[in-house]
C-alpha cells in the first residue's frame, strides 16, 4: 500500500425506529445524560485512529440540531436514504470527496450504544492487513431451527458455522462503493454492509466480538443497553 492508511467511520442514523414505536427515533432517546446517537459516537472517537466520523441523519429530521454534542475531531454530516445501505452509500460518497480511496471505512449502527473499546480496535487490527475487510459478529449459542411455512422445524443446522451480524463492519471505501453500487443497480436488497460485499464474490472475515453491542430495535432492548453502559462504567 502506497499511502499511509487512515480510518473513517459512518454512522447510518436516518431511520425511523418502526419497530421501537417510541416519539422520537430510537437514536435519540435518551440513556441516562446523552442520547443513544451521543453514547455511540463518543465510543467511536474514544478509538484514536478513527479521524472522522460521518453521521448519516434525515434530510428533514427536528432532533440532528437540537443535540450538544462536541465532537473531539471532524463529524462530517450527510444525507439519509430510504433504506439502511441508501444512508450508508451517502456517507460513502461523502467520504469519497476526500478520502483516499484505499482507506478503511468502519460503518456502525447509531443505534448500536454500547460498543466495546477493545472490541473496536480488534476488528482494525485483525483486518488492516486483509484484502477483503469484515465485521464484528458473535457465534450463535442456541440451537438453530429450519422452519416451513407452517412454522414446523425441518432441520435442524449446524449451529458452529452460524454467526450474529453486528457492527462495526470495516471495508476499504473502494470496495464498499463498488458493493453498495452494485446492490443498488441489481434492486438486491442488503440488511449490512457484508451482503453487499458478498455478492461481490468477496469472503468477509468474521472478528468475534460480545453480545452486549446489542442493536436497540425493541422497547426491552433500551433498559438492556443501558445495563451494558453502566457495566461499562460509560453510565
Ligand atoms: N433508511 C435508513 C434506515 C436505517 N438507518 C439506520 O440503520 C441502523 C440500523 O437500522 P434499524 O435498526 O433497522 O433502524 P430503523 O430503520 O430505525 O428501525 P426499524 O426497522 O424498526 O424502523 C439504525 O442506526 C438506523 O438509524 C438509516 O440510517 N437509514
Ligand atoms: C447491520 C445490522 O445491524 C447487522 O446486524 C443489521 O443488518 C441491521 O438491520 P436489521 O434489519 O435490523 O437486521
Amino acid at each position: 500500500m502506497s499511502h499511509s492508511q487512515r480510518y473513517w467511520a459512518v454512522v447510518p442514523a436516518a431511520g425511523i425506529g418502526r419497530r421501537m414505536g417510541a416519539e422520537v427515533p430510537k437514536q435519540y432517546l435518551p440513556l441516562g445524560r446523552q442520547t443513544v446517537l451521543e453514547h455511540t459516537l463518543d465510543a467511536l472517537y474514544e478509538e484514536p485512529r478513527i479521524q472522522a466520523v460521518c453521521v448519516v441523519h434525515a434530510v428533514d429530521d427536528p432532533y440532528w440540531k437540537t443535540l450538544r454534542y462536541s465532537a473531539p475531531r471532524p463529524l462530517i454530516e450527510a444525507p439519509g436514504g430510504a433504506e439502511r445501505s441508501d444512508s450508508v452509500l451517502s456517507g460513502i460518497l461523502n467520504l469519497l470527496t476526500q478520502a483516499h480511496p484505499d482507506d478503511w471505512v468502519l460503518v456502525h449502527d447509531a443505534a448500536r450504544p454500547c460498543l466495546r473499546r477493545e472490541d473496536i480496535a480488534n476488528l482494525m487490527d485483525t483486518l488492516t492487513e486483509d484484502e477483503v475487510g469484515g465485521l464484528l459478529a458473535v457465534p450463535t449459542r442456541d440451537t438453530m431451527k429450519e422452519a416451513d411455512d407452517q412454522g414446523r422445524v425441518v432441520a435442524t443446522l449446524d449451529r458452529s458455522v452460524i454467526w450474529h451480524a453486528l457492527t462495526p463492519q470495516m471495508f476499504r471505501l473502494q470496495t464498499l462503493h463498488e458493493a453498495l453500487v452494485r446492490a443498488r443497480d441489481d434492486a438486491r436488497p442488503v440488511t449490512d454492509e457484508a451482503f453487499a460485499v458478498e455478492h461481490l464474490g468477496l469472503k468477509p472475515k468474521l472478528v468475534e466480538g460480545h453480545a452486549d453491542n446489542l442493536k436497540i430495535t425493541r422497547p426491552e432492548d433500551l433498559a438492556l443497553a443501558g445495563f451494558y453502559l453502566q457495566q461499562q462504567e460509560r453510565l
